[in-house]
């Protein structure tokens, strides 16, 4: 997938300005930057959500604005709350999604990895938070998609969960999805990205390996040095 000097304006301000990355199959890409950087706005873009005000984006060589159900459903979504009802169990909701996708989806394997088993039959509204991000997740990686845009998937896991999470998007990778997820958590981008981009107010300001993106100083120092420059 590819956005290219993408613009999205709302409440009359651009708050994605010229953002230009890319991201490969079977890597894991981390989307970094402050609060309001434009992230989730970059993405929902590439989920054809959002409608782009300038420049390109591309996912799967088709624009996702106007792609159909073909393309979508290539595509995974975790969206940052979660988005999901409220008052169905994450039985029923990953049931309907299996069926939706004549039951060829990853149902079983994903409900062992993501241990849903003992909150399947709790309404998601009385679901704790981790516990709904691991039926997001589930919902997102159901249907094998060549690509997937995860917002802040282990926002709010324990570090058991996380760990399992971690392992679950790594081989999702390695057998050749895609993989975009925003983070807040530098440990998370150095043990998971095979390329990093960080954003600040609307743009990219690094994008690369972990090694280039770092230049010889920790990510954290970097992202420091990178956001607090371009705030100058
Ligand atoms: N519908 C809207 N109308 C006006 N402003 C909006 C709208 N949606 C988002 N914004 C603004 O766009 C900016 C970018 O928001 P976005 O959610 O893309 O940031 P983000 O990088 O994902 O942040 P976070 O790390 O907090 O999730 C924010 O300042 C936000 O207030």
């Amino acid at each position: 997938m590819e956005v290219r000097d993408l613009t999205r304006v709302l409440g009359g301000r651009p708050v994605v300005d010229g953002a230009t990355f890319s991201a490969q199959r079977a890597e894991i890409t981390c989307v970094l930057g402050p609060n309001g950087a434009g992230k989730t706005t970059t993405i929902e873009c590439l989920e054809g959500l959002q409608r782009p005000d300038g420049g390109s984006v591309r996912v799967l060589d088709a624009d996702p604005w106007h792609a159909g159900a073909a393309h979508r459903a290539r595509v995974g979504v975790m969206l940052q709350d979660g988005g999901l009802p409220q008052s169905v169990t994450p039985q029923r909701l990953l049931a309907h999604l299996d069926r939706l996708y004549s039951g060829t989806t990853l149902l079983a394997e994903l409900s062992e990895q993501l241990e849903l088993s003992p909150f399947a039959r709790t309404p998601v509204r009385r679901l704790s938070g981790g516990q709904r991000q691991r039926v997001a997740l589930a919902a997102a990686l159901l249907a094998r998609p060549d690509v997937a845009f995860l917002d802040e998937p282990s926002a709010g896991l324990d570090p058991h969960a996380q760990r399992e999470v971690h392992a679950l998007l790594r081989r999702t990778a390695d057998d050749g999805a895609a993989l975009v997820v925003t983070t807040h958590s530098f440990t998370e981008a150095e043990r998971l990205a095979d390329r990093l981009v960080i954003m600040h107010r609307g743009t990219v300001v690094a994008e690369g390996s972990p090694a280039q993106v770092s230049a010889g100083s920790s990510l954290e120092q970097r992202y420091f040095e990178l956001t607090d420059a371009a705030a100058a």
